[in-house]
């Protein structure tokens, strides 16, 4: 479904290089990788917002950055790592502003474009603060709305840039349970970037850890949670326990040698 042909993008003092990956139908592919290492920049030249060197990414085949913006909203959303709303529009109509790229220049959305724009707020749990201004979201409200705005164009593929960050311990659960919902029922194909290996060891089907904008790895959790690979990439000990089948990550310190 996705594939990443050698997406290279340079901001000059740092590049992402020659990354490939491959992500099937209702596959979960986790992006995991040191502050700076590369994930946002991954995400966004997979998005478009920042333009690779080279054609590289492709959809069912398509050349994904050479469609027209309408065509291409329909088969990638992108849930960013922050947002910082400029006016105090209503939850419900920054949702349906997801639909933007269906609607003609002026063409206002349509009660059919509303209810959609409900559906996925409902999704999320957000709807009942579908007439709150947005600007007055906590981190964790926001970040659940941009992931039903992302979703209101009903994407084949999505991207979300560290979509637990703000979160409390329950909702991080709850993100990550929509995308593995969203993933199994609906075969969304989801690239997300985590911080946390522990998080990724249970929600992803595949990881890559990037480091200085390559990827070091990539596969299985359990080919690639392993002591040696992450101390390398974190530069941090670490010891991997295993529990009903999952890796579990800790930091070697004092507190549990
Ligand atoms: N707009 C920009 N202009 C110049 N350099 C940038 C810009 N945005 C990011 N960078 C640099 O690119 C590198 C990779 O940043 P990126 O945000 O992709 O990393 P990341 O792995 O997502 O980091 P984090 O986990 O901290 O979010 C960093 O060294 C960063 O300073």
């Amino acid at each position: 479904m996705l594939e990443v042909r050698g997406l290279s993008f340079s901001y000059g003092d740092f590049s992402v290089d020659d990354v490939c990956l491959e992500v099937g139908e209702g596959e979960i592919l986790t992006l995991l990788g040191p502050n700076g290492s590369g994930k946002t920049t991954v995400l966004k030249s997979i998005y478009g917002l920042l333009r690779p060197r080279e054609r590289c990414v492709f959809i069912d085949g398509k050349d994904c950055h050479s469609l027209p913006l309408r065509e291409r909203a329909r088969l990638v959303g992108y849930v960013p790592q922050s947002h910082h709303p400029p006016f105090p529009y209503t939850v419900l109509d920054v949702v349906v502003m997801g639909l933007a790229s269906q609607l003609g220049v002026f063409e206002s959305p349509k009660k059919e474009h509303y209810q959609k724009a409900l559906e996925k707020l409902k999704l999320v749990g957000m709807v009942r603060f579908k007439d709150k201004p947005y600007t007055e979201l906590s981190g964790g409200q926001l970040q659940l709305v941009l992931i039903a705005r992302a979703l209101v164009q009903e994407p084949r593929v999505l991207l979300l840039d560290e979509p637990t960050a703000h979160l409390d311990f329950k909702n991080q659960v709850r993100v990550l349970e929509i995308v593995k919902r969203l993933a199994g029922r609906e075969g969304i194909s989801a690239v997300m970037a985590l911080h946390d290996p522990n998080l990724a060891s249970m929600y992803s089907d595949r990881i890559a850890l990037l480091k200085d904008g390559r990827i070091k790895a990539i596969g299985k959790p359990d080919e690639i949670l392993r002591e040696e690979i992450l101390e390398d990439v974190y530069g941090v000990p670490v010891c991997v326990l295993e529990f009903n089948g999952l890796r579990i990550i800790l930091p070697k310190t004092e507190v549990i040698q």
